[in-house]
């Protein structure tokens, strides 16, 4: 392996009693860590009623000391409650995890050794005098720990990585950042980010606390302000490194972020799944993880529409449509007003009530303009009849029951959802997409919108569009609909002498359906995509989004409207992308940013791929893509990909023995990367064992697993809005062995 960018010496093997003797003098130190910690717990709990409040505090540089106790009670609590979570005690690293020895005399020349012992851990944890016994890895004491390199040591002699369980220590590596240690300081291993990457994966990320590179440490830690972009190639722990910067921003400034609060945003539900660990791990839990098809509250997605039709549902011509949509009359509509009005005849015509409906969405959002439609249809009533005393009429109107039947039906309130679901009618899809979608477009569009009325599920690419059009329309407001559904039952009070036996409210219009939801049996499809409220989008403090190469312009403004205020880290890889239309892509995203100041982290370490993994996929993508950015794959194994031919249709039966090798070869999870013509035939596969999946391409985003297999890489170009892009994606998430078949 060569080093990344440490190049540290791990020289002066210990032996086997040395590292004894080691690990019993670390299992002193931790012992007392756990003892202080449990202290504060005790403590702890008895504020717990008093909420995390009183740890709240602005930590930025240097804490007040009648801030500490508050502070280091506040992580023992946040920190108890993350390690209950028992998915973080399989593969939890343990609380202390780092060692410094330093000594201050090498950053001094000719001075006197002045040595000093520091531990670095998941927070900072000091004793009854308020000495520290663990400092909190964000804490600016615990830099060197990250940064130090041999050729700037920041007075580091040696750094420790303590490998514990629960609270037992059971090893340690040490790097040497001097050319010769002294004979006191014993050299344990052979490195601790070795041994972190040789590791085999579990199903979800784990934090790499121990381990962050003095490259990555510099995208931690950068400022909370602005835009901060992270680019590299696969594997090169964008992602990793992303998270652990918004668990650095909690504890960098408390107040603003846990208030203001972080969004995560990542392409899948499984990438959601993937990552959710890691920052409970490093005791944040108060951060909001959303995949793409979960941003906008009443819209839960993870249906991906075909290709063709998700670049039309992305792209920035589908907002005619939706404006056009978001203006027209429910289907079913009146298309003309008559009523007696104070004796008499009133009758406003199609073009009338046109004039009207253009002239208020002029002015105002459509669900809040009840009130101006409401004046103006009074405005043209009057102008229809001009006789008589105009305030007498006008006062008839204002309380005229046919006003409100009429208005019930021409302008409800109408739920964002349901405009999008009126889109289902090719004709009316065809009509408002004249002029920018072609006809066949609209066609497509108008059959997704049938798949998601017969499915009951929204597809991803769908809840930008809800969104845009909630922005458009203004939130459904209930109050006064309420009021007359109540105002209905109580004249209907005692039913039963009509032969009646129960009331149900019904309702007609979308309003019905945003809120009357829990009176519904959900079985039916359209109460299922019609579950729930859809209300304004929340803002953020900070806003993270990953995978950000794949976001489509019309997701870039849905995220956009819950970042307006906020800062922002986006990570991405441009040759990993699906979204065919860059350009158009950037500049929405020019849009949501704004003109904060940028700053760039290009991370060019793969710490993902074996060598030998990495060298196969980059030669498959540097082919189509000579741009790409290409890392260094740090590791190599000596296991070179698989290639297998498969003779016919025999696909799972090849795939099979495929996994049934690795299984053997690898201790943790392996992925059959399918495209979708094969998956139906691989399905059995899956059934294997527990560490195995069969996953189609898309969904493998972000993820990562021991072992791979890659079925017809031809097929998965062809069938991917990426194309080879994509096929890139699935040869690059495998950490140790891959099998690729293709067609003989
Ligand atoms: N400093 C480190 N110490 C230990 N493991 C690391 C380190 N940096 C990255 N890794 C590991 O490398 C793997 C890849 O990281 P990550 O998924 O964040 O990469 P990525 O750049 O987001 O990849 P992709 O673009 O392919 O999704 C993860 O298992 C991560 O834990």
């Amino acid at each position: 392996m060569t080093a990344p960018d440490h190049q540290p010496t791990t020289s002066n093997k210990a032996t086997t009693a040395e590292v004894a003797r080691e690990i019993a003098v670390e299992q002193a130190h931790v012992d007392v860590v756990y003892a202080e910690l449990a202290k504060a717990k005790l403590r702890a709990g008895l504020v717990e009623t008093d909420g995390l409040a009183r740890g709240r505090t602005d930590r930025t540089g240097d804490v007040r000391d009648e801030e500490l106790t508050g502070l280091f009670e506040r992580d023992a609590l946040v920190f108890n409650a993350a390690r209950r979570r028992s998915t973080l005690d399989t593969q939890f690293e343990g609380l202390v995890f780092g060692r410094l020895d330093l000594d201050h005399a090498l950053s001094r020349d000719g001075a006197d050794s002045d040595r000093e012992t520091r531990y670095i851990g998941r927070l900072g944890v000091r004793d009854d005098d308020y000495e520290p016994l663990v400092v909190d890895w964000r804490a600016p004491a615990a830099a060197a720990f990250y940064r130090a390199t041999p050729v700037e040591p920041m007075d580091v002699l040696r750094r420790r990585v303590l490998r514990c369980k629960g609270p037992d220590v059971v090893g340690v590596e040490d790097d040497l950042m001097v050319a010769e240690a002294p004979d006191d300081l014993v050299i344990v291993g052979d490195g601790a980010l070795l041994a972190a990457l040789t590791r085999s994966r579990g199903a979800q990320m784990r934090d790499i606390v121990a381990t962050i590179q003095r490259h990555q440490d510099e995208a931690i830690r950068a400022s909370a302000r602005g835009i901060t972009e992270i680019t590299g190639g696969p594997g090169t722990g964008k992602t990793v490194v992303a998270l652990h910067r918004a668990a650095y921003l909690l504890y960098s400034d408390r107040r603003r972020f846990e208030n203001g609060g972080i969004l995560v945003v990542g392409p899948s539900s499984a990438y959601t799944a993937y990552i959710e660990r890691v920052l409970p791990s490093l005791g944040e839990e108060s951060v909001t993880l959303r995949s793409l098809g979960d941003v906008v509250d009443g819209v839960t997605a993870v249906r991906l529409d075909s290709p063709q039709v998700a670049a039309v549902k992305g792209s920035l011509r589908v907002r005619r449509l939706l404006s056009r949509a978001a203006a027209d009359s429910p289907p079913g509509a009146p298309t003309q007003f008559r009523a007696f009005v104070n004796g008499k005849a009133v009758r406003v015509d199609t073009p009338a009530l046109d004039r009207i409906r253009a002239q208020v969405l002029r002015g105002h959002q459509r669900n809040l303009a009840s009130k101006a439609v409401r004046a103006q249809l009074a405005e043209a009533a009057w102008n229809t009849v001009r006789e008589g005393d105009r305030n007498e009429f006008m006062d008839h109107f204002e309380d005229h029951l046919e006003v409100d039947a009429f208005l019930e039906r021409w302008w409800p309130q109408v739920d964002p959802r349901e405009v999008l679901l009126w889109l289902a009618d090719p004709d009316l899809a065809t009509r408002h997409g004249r002029g920018v979608l072609t006809a066949e477009e609209s066609v497509a569009f108008a059959a997704s919108m049938r798949d998601a009325l017969e499915s009951g599920t929204w597809s991803v690419a769908d809840a930008a569009l809800v969104d845009d059009l909630a922005a458009r329309m203004g939130p459904v407001q209930e109050g006064p609909v309420e009021e007359r559904e109540f105002y209905e039952i109580e004249e209907l009070d005692d039913v039963s002498q009509f032969g009646v036996a129960e009331v149900r409210a019904t309702r007609q219009s979308g309003a019905g359906s945003a809120n009357g939801s829990s009176r519904i049996a959900l079985t039916d499809p359209r109460d299922r995509l019609l579950q729930g409220r859809i209300d304004g989008p929340g803002e953020y403090a900070h806003v993270l989004v990953d995978e950000a190469q794949d976001l489509s312009p019309m997701q870039w403004r849905m995220l956009g409207r819950r970042g307006r205020y906020s800062s922002w880290t986006v990570v991405g890889d441009a040759a990993q992308a699906s979204w065919p239309d860059a350009q158009e892509s950037g500049r929405a995203r020019e849009e949501a940013f704004g003109t904060q100041e940028r700053r760039l982290f290009h991370m060019d370490t793969n710490y993902r791929n074996a060598r030998e993994i990495f060298d196969y996929a980059a030669t498959v993508v540097k082919a189509q893509v000579p741009d790409a950015d290409i890392p260094q794959a740090v590791r190599e194994t000596g296991a070179h990909p698989v290639d297998l031919t498969v003779a016919g249709s025999n696909w799972a039966a090849v795939a099979t023995e495929a996994v049934e090798a690795l299984l053997g070869e690898v201790e943790g999870s392996i992925a059959v990367i399918a495209p979708e013509r094969h998956r139906a035939a691989l399905a059995a596969v899956g059934e294997l064992g527990e560490r195995v999946v069969v996953i189609d391409p898309m969904s493998t985003k972000g993820l990562e697993y021991d072992a791979t297999v890659v079925v017809d890489p031809d097929a998965i170009t062809e069938e991917s809005p990426g194309g080879v892009r994509v096929l890139y994606v699935a040869l690059t998430r495998a950490a140790h062995r891959m099998t690729v078949l293709r067609p003989a």
